[in-house]
């Protein structure tokens, strides 16, 4: 069903809500929203203070002379201009022991710019304990920059100041509490040559403050020895930088080595119990001489480490360890820009682990400066990020009383790096020392401090593990430091690190109850199982490294066997190509040499298949054929013809058949011997083919064409290209025309009797004949076009019939039987076979002569029609190669046209040949 909609909606609006006021003892509700302070704000006045004028700086605030506190010392030293054009003087004269490059950046190296140093961009004001610093023209008109003030420190030395001056107040006081058990530190701080070294150590002529100092000391014991007897000690040495990698510390002492540091004491550094002023002095320039220095284009000896002196006064009733105060003198090494000194290379690193060291001293004292003005920040540790400040963490952490000196160049061309020394100081004023030691505390040291905090990764893992074991023993270090961290919602680091030291020192002596052993436990559980987790997942990724790092190995074996077979492969090509070139090569020879064509293998097999072919057929041929020729020549064919084909036909056959190595060279001559026989034996055919007309002959005829028919099959033509088969052709020609040069040289000596006729009047058909056939002689072999009728009406031209020979032609000749129904009629079968194109192998079945004519008075005149029909029937057949049978349609047309001449040749020669004969 559905539901019935009201037709109005009332909105129920809630009713005005009244600010309430909060009380101001209790809290506000958590889920009560405080109300706007409209009112409060309106009631704000806004006080019109009165514009600072823009060229000077807001002021910082001056430490309050009331405060019970007392502040950071810093004073302000400015160096005399003079000295600075003087060390320009020095350094345009070559005096300069600078041995890097000047800053080519410079403009004339710096020779202009150095001139305009004789104007000084700070003032010490009337005050004494403030400076006024002016930009010079070039920057107040580019960047509009103005003139700042920068009060406060406790005292302002001028250019002219002496080291007496600065020392009475600078470093006096300090001296004082030192000689009464105050531990205090003096630290130089400035721009690289600014005279930071000067002020500390000085020279024969003006002391610096260390000598001075150390004056004042023993003058002191020697006005208390009787009373109060103590002893001094020393201790001298520098934190360098390892080529630019790590921090280094020298003993500067005599006799003293790299030494280890374990914050704050340093390991094995000498102390030298002093005697008196004169030693100790001799002591400090031993250590200066030590100390690393090199010149740059700012300070010819400029100081490359930070020195760290150590005056150490204890009475005669403690122990070497136990001090009764502590004096340390630090003179820092000066920041410097790299676009000012030039530095490259070593001097670069040394330069960049410099400023780094400066920074990390300034980020302390700033860090300080914020944890004291907020004391719920938490105090940064920046004193882990070097070893000066390590070592001087009771001080910066403001637990011992510390001055700073600050010194600075008064020349325009320094006017960036002092500005930017000052405004980096100008806070450290506001420090304040309000827990500062007792003197008697100073012999107290901290167990904590000869831990090693090189390694806080590893300690905290070590102090996860560790709390996480004592979990069951109930032992738990500080709770206090824990709770700390715990109730500012994170856990620092540095806390952790605390809370391990502070675990392990407490954990031997303090058992806590279980209620706060697990709410302690809280941020490390918590830890633990984030650190189990990272370390899970690293696991696993891990794995997956390592998988894949498998995968790659195999794919590369894979690889390697791969190249190894492709190599093998190009291996075999390159056999097989050198292989192919050497049959090629074999080959062009077999062509140049044509006695030696049949030599080649290839040639050999299809010979010997050829062969072979002929064996079966062509010796059943052959002796049917031999038979039928022998019965139907042995009444017109003189018997010694008939012996010599016995003899010369017989045993090539037979040798041909059953040879491999057939040479057909004496086939061929045997052939065309036997040709020649048979031609002169069907010279006297010619006059008995008119009378012949026997039935007889016509069946044996037809058997006959049988059997050749059957040889034709046998020994197909298929394979027989043009230029093979017109080469053939060429050959049979030869054979007729060798004939007829033979029946020429016959003629010649009987040109006037009646054997003459013939050539002029039949054969005239076989010189047409042969005209036919010519052309194709020219093309195949290219030679000299001299026209076949020539060649052949002029009988007795020898050297054109010659020339038309082609000797080279292997021609086997078989002999078959060719009855003709006029019984002069002659059939040849020519069965080739081309090897290759200029490797002919030709098997001519030449048949067997019938004839019934008893009369061979005249053979010339019947051989040479005879023949001549032969070849032109023959070059009609127009035998196409086998190989281009293969080739496509084109060629199966001429396939079939093949076929149709096979199976139209045998009617058509009859009839040329009845024609021939009848005519
Ligand atoms: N107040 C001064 N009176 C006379 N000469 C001074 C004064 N201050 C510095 N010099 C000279 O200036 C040159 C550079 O001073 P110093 O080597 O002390 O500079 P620095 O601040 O120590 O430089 P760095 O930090 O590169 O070591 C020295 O030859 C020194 O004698």
């Amino acid at each position: 069903m559905a539901e019935k909609t009201p037709s109005t909606i009332t909105i129920r609006r809630n009713p005005h809500r009244r600010a309430r006021p909060t009380p101001s003892s209790t809290l506000p509700l958590p889920h009560s929203l405080p109300s706007f302070p409209l009112q409060d704000l309106l009631d704000i006045q806004i006080q019109h203070t009165p514009i600072p004028p823009p060229q000077t700086s807001p002021k910082p605030l001056p430490p309050s002379p009331t405060s019970a506190s007392e502040n950071l010392k810093v004073f302000l030293r400015i160096r005399p201009l003079m000295i600075q054009s003087l060390l320009v003087k020095d350094r345009n004269g070559g005096q300069n022991k600078c041995g890097w490059p000047k800053n080519p950046r410079l403009k004339n190296g710096g020779k202009s710019k150095i001139r305009k140093n004789g104007v000084c961009c700070i003032s010490v004001n009337d005050d004494g304990n403030s400076i006024t610093i002016s930009p010079p023209s070039s920057l107040q008109d580019s960047k509009r920059v103005k003139s700042e003030v920068y009060e406060g420190f406790s005292h302002v030395f001028g250019s002219q100041s002496t080291q007496g001056e600065v020392y009475e107040k600078l470093l006096k006081p300090l001296v004082d509490d030192f000689l009464k058990g105050k531990s205090g530190m003096l630290a130089a701080v400035g721009p690289s040559g600014s005279g930071k070294t000067h002020t500390m150590f000085g020279c024969i002529r003006e002391p610096g403050m260390v000598p001075l100092a150390l004056r004042d000391i023993f003058s002191s014991y020697d006005s208390k020895s009787e009373n109060e007897p103590r002893t001094l000690y020393m201790s001298m040495f520098e934190i360098s930088s390892e080529k630019g990698k790590s921090e280094r510390i020298s003993d500067l002492l005599q006799g003293g080595h790299d030494q280890s540091m374990q914050c704050p004491t340093v390991k094995g550094v000498q102390r030298v119990i002093i005697q008196n002023a004169h030693q100790a002095e001799g002591l400090l320039a031993f250590g200066l001489l030590k100390r690393a220095t090199a010149g740059t284009n700012t300070n010819s000896q400029s100081s490359r480490s930070q020195c760290i002196i150590n005056f150490h006064q204890a009475t005669h009733e403690m122990d070497d360890q136990t001090d009764y105060s502590k004096l340390t003198i630090v003179d820092l090494a000066g920041a410097e820009r790299e676009k000012r000194t030039g530095n490259q290379g070593t001097r670069l690193l040394e330069s960049n682990f410099i400023n780094n060291t400066s920074m990390v001293f300034g980020l302390c004292l700033r860090a300080l400066l914020e944890h004291q003005k907020n004391p719920k920040r938490q105090l940064q540790k920046h004193f882990q990020n070097s070893m000066l400040t390590r070592y001087l963490r009771d001080y910066l952490e403001g637990k011992k009383r510390m001055s700073l000196i600050l010194t600075v160049k008064p020349s325009e061309e320094d006017y960036l790096d002092t500005s930017f020394v000052l405004r980096q100081a100008a806070p450290y004023m506001q420090i304040k020392f309000s827990n500062v030691e007792e003197p008697n505390n100073l012999t107290c040291k901290r167990p904590l401090q000869a831990l090693n905090r090189t390694e806080p990764l590893k300690r905290r893992k070590h102090t996860v593990l560790r709390v996480s074991e004592i979990k069951d023993e109930k032992i738990l270090g500080n709770p206090q430091i824990i709770e700390e961290g715990h109730a500012n919602g994170s856990v620092d680091d540095s806390n952790l690190i605390e809370a391990s030291v502070y675990s392990e020192e407490f954990s031997s002596r303090k058992r806590i109850p279980m209620e706060s052993l697990e709410k302690s436990l809280l941020p490390f559980t918590e830890a633990d199982r984030n650190y189990k987790v990272l370390e899970g997942l690293s696991k696993a990724i891990w794995k997956v490294l390592k998988e894949y790092n498998e995968k790659l190995k195999e794919t590369q074996q894979e690889n390697y066997i791969l190249n190894a077979e492709l190599a093998k492969e190009r291996k075999r090509c390159s056999d097989l190509e050198s292989l192919i070139q050497d049959v090629k090569f074999r080959c062009s020879c077999r062509k140049e040499s044509s006695e030696s064509n049949m030599n080649d293998h290839e040639n050999l097999q299809k010979t010997s298949s050829v062969s072979s072919i002929m064996e079966g057929s062509a010796q059943n041929s052959f002796e049917h054929a031999r038979d039928s020729f022998e019965k139907s020549t042995s009444a017109c064919v003189p018997s010694h013809i008939m012996v010599e084909i016995s003899k010369r036909c017989s045993p090539q056959l037979q040798a041909g058949a059953s040879s491999e190595n057939v040479d057909c060279r004496p086939n061929h001559e045997a052939s065309d011997k036997l040709m020649n026989s048979c031609l002169q034996s069907c010279k006297g055919l010619d006059k008995t083919t008119e009378t012949n007309s026997s039935g007889e002959n016509r069946n044996h005829c037809s058997d006959e064409e049988a059997s050749i028919s059957s040889v034709s099959d046998v020994l197909p033509l298929t394979n027989v290209n043009n230029s093979g088969y017109n080469e053939d052709l060429i050959n049979v020609t030869d054979v007729g025309r060798e004939y007829i040069h033979h029946n020429d040289g016959n003629l010649t000596t009987e040109s006037t009797t009646e054997s003459a006729a013939p050539l002029s009047d039949s054969n005239t058909e076989i010189l047409s004949s042969l005209e036919e056939v010519q052309p194709l002689t020219y093309s195949s072999n290219q030679e000299s076009p001299v026209s076949s009728s020539q060649s052949l009406n002029s009988t007795t031209d020898r050297s054109l019939l010659t020339k038309v020979k082609q000797p080279e032609k292997v021609i086997q000749i078989h002999e078959s039987s060719i009855p003709s129904d006029t019984g002069t009629s002659t059939k040849a079968t020519i069965c080739s076979q081309q090897c290759d194109h200029n490797n002919v192998s030709m098997a001519v079945g030449m048949s067997s002569l019938t004839k019934d004519s008893q009369n061979f008075s005249k053979p010339k005149r019947r051989l040479l029609p005879v023949s001549s029909l032969l070849l032109k029937d023959m070059s009609s057949l127009a035998i196409e190669d086998e190989i281009d049978k293969r080739k496509g349609a084109r060629v199966e047309k001429k396939v079939s046209f093949d076929e149709k001449l096979k199976s139209q040749s045998k009617p058509s020669l009859l009839q040329l040949l009845q024609r021939n004969v009848l005519h």
